[in-house]
């Protein structure tokens, strides 16, 4: 999937432990940790895989060998390709473990054993998917630990303690020892974390592609990461990322395609620097974008987000109407106060992506992408970010949207005034934020207008297309 000159060499990592110990919490994390370095990472999940490849298979002595003899059988073939596989799977018997470390190590392949250790006491009392207490009353037998046997690990090559730490401190520990016993990187050194990393998510984006990746290159700051995302393109996408050979560019392949929302999401969770920048496939930031939004975070952490004003260009980076929205969001303003605004706008008045930089933690914590509605994933996002922190309007033109024919902003109808009038009246009811009575009706008003402002932006794009008029996007000309 990726390539950034990372040599790696796949193994497997095997997280053992009692149900509720921690394993699939640090399979996420050591996958995140991994995968930012670029790396190729499955991890097969012991609730994932049993759906799936052992749906046939219940919790008998026989089945549960059964099933960790498969998980095993896969873990192998995907290690010797060279991934890391991470296995979260309680994988209760000594005997069988050890069948599955014995093949691994006849394959040449590293086969590193950590033992989640955490109390039956704790994990009863985390209990994530109440078994425990099912168990307690008697609707479960044979669970894991209580009334099923769990064999500790004689001799893993970690054992990790979770009790009383932090769950990144357990992923730090297994990803040191994974490093130790020769799974992962073998060959170039970590490239430093950058400060911010700008993440192209991108569907045959063969067009345009070229010019947003030139446009992030030419950044007068420089401290930044390029993470590309193909979503499984067909048109010659991977070429145009081919193409550079800026090391700041991370790239990732997927073969398969998910939808809009997803793909944004992914491409964010690769990002590792503490500044995220999401720009799509087709628009352009002007070179002093990055220089203006990281000073602006980087001196007030209670900013959570920025966002700049945007030209509007066509397919041939004509000029449309520059200059474009926060009319009625410049300057710094309190979360509570912009929801209020967004609210009344009945529209997106922030911006696309484009023209936003927010933190990574924030991203985190507000659980990333969730909404399944494309037409909204931006706005929708900036909201939720708003409620880990403050906002900051800037009045310069910091990026280019471009305008054309067939994009999801161009087509939008009615279903999708009808979902932004779903998002905004959710948000004007969110409790968490001051509620005032009329401002629903206000936005009506303002969705409405926003609408028709969007239509006629789009035909006009069409005639000043045909009529060949011209224009230098005015950030570029600043900078
Ligand atoms: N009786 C019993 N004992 C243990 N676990 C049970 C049981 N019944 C259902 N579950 C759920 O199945 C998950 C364990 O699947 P595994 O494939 O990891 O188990 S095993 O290796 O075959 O023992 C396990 O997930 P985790 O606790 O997250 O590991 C449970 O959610
Ligand atoms: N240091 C830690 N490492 C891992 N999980 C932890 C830690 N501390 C607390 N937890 C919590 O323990 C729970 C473990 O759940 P989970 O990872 O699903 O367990 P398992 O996969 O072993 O069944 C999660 O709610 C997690 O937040």
């Amino acid at each position: 999937m990726s390539d950034g000159g990372v040599q790696a060499c796949g193994g497997t990592v095997w997280l053992t432990g009692l149900p509720s110990a921690g394993k699939s919490t640090i399979a996420d994390g050591v996958e995140r940790v991994l995968r930012g370095r670029g790396l190729r990472v499955q991890v097969l999940d012991g609730d994932a895989v049993r759906a799936e490849l052992c749906a046939d298979l219940g919790f008998s002595r026989a089945d549960r060998d059964t099933n960790v003899r498969r998980i095993g059988w896969a873990a192998r073939l995907l290690a010797a390709h060279g991934v890391i596989v991470v296995v979260p799977v309680i994988a209760p018997f000594a005997d069988v473990r050890q069948q599955v470390r014995a093949r691994h190590e006849e394959d040449g392949l590293p086969f590193v054993e950590v033992h989640v250790d955490t109390p039956l006491e704790e994990c009863t009392l985390r209990d994530v998917k109440g078994l425990y207490a099912r168990q307690r009353a008697g609707d479960l037998r044979g669970l894991t630990g209580v009334d099923d046997p769990y064999e500790v690990p004689d001799a893993p090559e970690l054992r990790v303690i979770t009790v009383g730490r932090p769950v990144e401190e357990c992923v730090r520990e297994v990803v040191a020892g994974l490093v130790e016993h020769r799974v992962g990187h073998v060959g170039a050194p970590d490239p430093p974390t950058p400060s911010v990393s700008v993440c192209i998510p991108v569907y045959q984006g063969r067009e345009f592609l070229a010019r947003t990746v030139r446009s992030v290159l030419d950044q007068t700051y420089s401290d930044f990461e390029l993470v590309i995302r193909d979503n499984g393109s067909t048109d010659g996408t991977a070429d145009v990322v081919g193409s550079f050979a800026d090391p700041r560019i991370r790239r990732y392949r997927s073969e398969s395609t998910v939808p809009l929302t997803e793909s944004f999401d992914r491409a964010v969770r690769l990002a590792r620097g503490d500044l995220v920048k999401v720009v799509c496939a087709d628009d352009v930031l002007h070179p002093r974008c990055l220089e203006l939004q990281v000073a602006a975070l980087a001196s007030d952490p209670g900013l959570a987000l920025v966002a700049g004003r945007v030209d509007m260009i066509d397919g041939d980076d004509r000029v449309l109407t520059s200059n474009r929205l926060l009319r009625h969001v410049a300057g710094r303003i309190g979360s509570d106060d912009l929801v209020r605004r967004v609210v009344r706008h009945g529209g997106n008045p922030i911006g696309p992506p484009a023209s936003v930089m927010f933190r990574r933690a924030d991203y985190e914590a507000v659980g990333g992408v969730r909404d399944r509605e494309q037409f909204t994933l931006d706005i929708s996002l900036w909201a939720r970010l708003l409620a880990r922190g403050d906002f900051l309007g800037q009045t310069e033109s910091v990026a280019a949207f471009r305008v054309r024919p067939g994009t999801v902003t161009a087509t939008a109808g009615r279903r999708e005034f009808t979902v932004q009038r779903a998002f905004t009246t959710a948000l004007a009811r969110d409790a968490s934020w001051s509620r005032h009575p009329g401002d629903l009706a206000v936005s009506l008003v303002g969705a409405r207008t926003a609408r028709a402002r969007r239509q006629m932006l789009f035909a006009a794009a069409a005639v000043l297309s045909r009529l060949g008029h011209h224009r230098r996007p005015e950030g570029a000309a600043r900078s």
